[in-house]
């Protein structure tokens, strides 16, 4: 069971700060969805995970050991940062083999990767023909080539369709159940939900949550139900007795804060109060991601000046 361990971590570029004194761990056995607005940091706090760039103080790492001292870094540690980076003019097959072989890993785990990526009928085609959406399949192949305890995928749904989408969400999923430690960067809280058990959320380098989406949902979330009736008087003055709310809205709906349709429904449907629609309301998840990191999504002032810190 391998962790990431993310320690007071910095990270300045000149004068801006990418990452702000960070601290989370990321446990294995669930997806840890890794969110921010742009420029938040969590590319910055990745590629230092991955060893690509420098902390300017603090750790970030794995299993206990930096990403340098990894004997066999690919068996480790899966990730997908760029999809672009792979080289062109290599064949997908080509390009897996050349990974498999620095990384004495035995070759046929790349017709595997390969098979598991929906890349089998194009293996033999050069990188340089493929779509964003394959490049990206690639990218997740190349990081799962190792077998690794540790998958890093950086916005791994980027350009691809929605079948490859359901395919990332599921093959992520599968690979928590096995007990890895899966972390995937995201700037879209409702993708996010559809995948992650747990949530780390960013917002100018600084760690603004760091909870089990189940419970980011429960307190952030307060249930609504949107209804219509012939009998909004008398339903309004029997729910008002059950301890909710009903409030009138002008285009003849009734909104109910606090409730659920499980909760209305037995309620009219005892006294034959007639229902002419009934429904929970959703995306209110988007709605409070929004307001967590409502003041750090822009993009050009995503930083903080090291002479206005707080
Ligand atoms: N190499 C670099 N040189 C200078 N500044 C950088 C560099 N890399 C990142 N930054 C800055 O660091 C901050 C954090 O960027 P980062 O790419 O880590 O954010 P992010 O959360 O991954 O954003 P996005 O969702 O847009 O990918 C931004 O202000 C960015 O401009």
């Amino acid at each position: 069971m391998t962790r990431i361990d993310v320690q007071d971590l910095r990270k300045e570029y000149g004068s801006t700060r990418a990452v702000d004194r960070l601290t989370f761990a990321v446990e294995p056995g669930r997806v840890t969805g890794f969110l921010g607005p742009n420029g938040a940091g969590k590319s910055t706090t990745m590629r230092i995970l991955l060893g690509l760039d420098r902390p300017t103080s603090g750790t970030a790492l794995i299993g206990g050991r930096r990403y340098a001292d990894l004997v066999e870094p690919l068996r480790e540690v899966g990730a997908l940062l760029d999809a672009q980076a792979a080289h062109g003019s290599r064949t997908a097959r080509a390009h897996l083999k050349a990974l498999a072989a620095s990384n004495r890993i035995p070759v046929r785990r790349v017709d595997e990767v390969l098979e598991e990526a929906g890349l089998t009928a194009v293996a033999g085609h050069r990188i340089k023909t493929f779509s964003l959406g394959m490049r990206q399949r690639l990218g997740i192949a190349a990081a799962l080539l190792g077998d690794p305890s540790v998958v890093v995928l950086d916005e791994p749904s980027n350009g691809l369709d929605p079948e490859g989408i359901i395919w990332t969400r599921e093959l992520m999923r599968s690979l928590a159940r096995e007990g890895r430690t899966v972390l995937v960067s995201s700037h879209l809280m409702n993708e996010t939900a559809s995948f992650a058990d747990h949530l780390i959320v960013l917002g100018r380098g600084r760690l603004l949550a760091d909870t089990a989406m189940r419970d980011f949902i429960d307190s952030r979330i307060r249930p609504r139900v949107r209804l219509r009736t012939t009998e909004g008087g008398r339903l309004r003055a029997l729910l008002l007795g059950k301890g909710f709310d009903p409030v009138p809205r002008e285009d003849g709906l009734w909104e109910v804060e606090g409730a659920r349709v499980e909760d209305i429904g037995p309620i009219a449907a005892r006294d034959g109060i007639p229902i002419l629609e009934l429904a929970q309301e959703e995306a209110t998840l988007e709605q409070a991601y929004l307001d967590l990191t409502a003041g750090e999504a822009e993009f050009a002032s995503a930083s903080t000046p090291l002479n206005q810190e707080a």
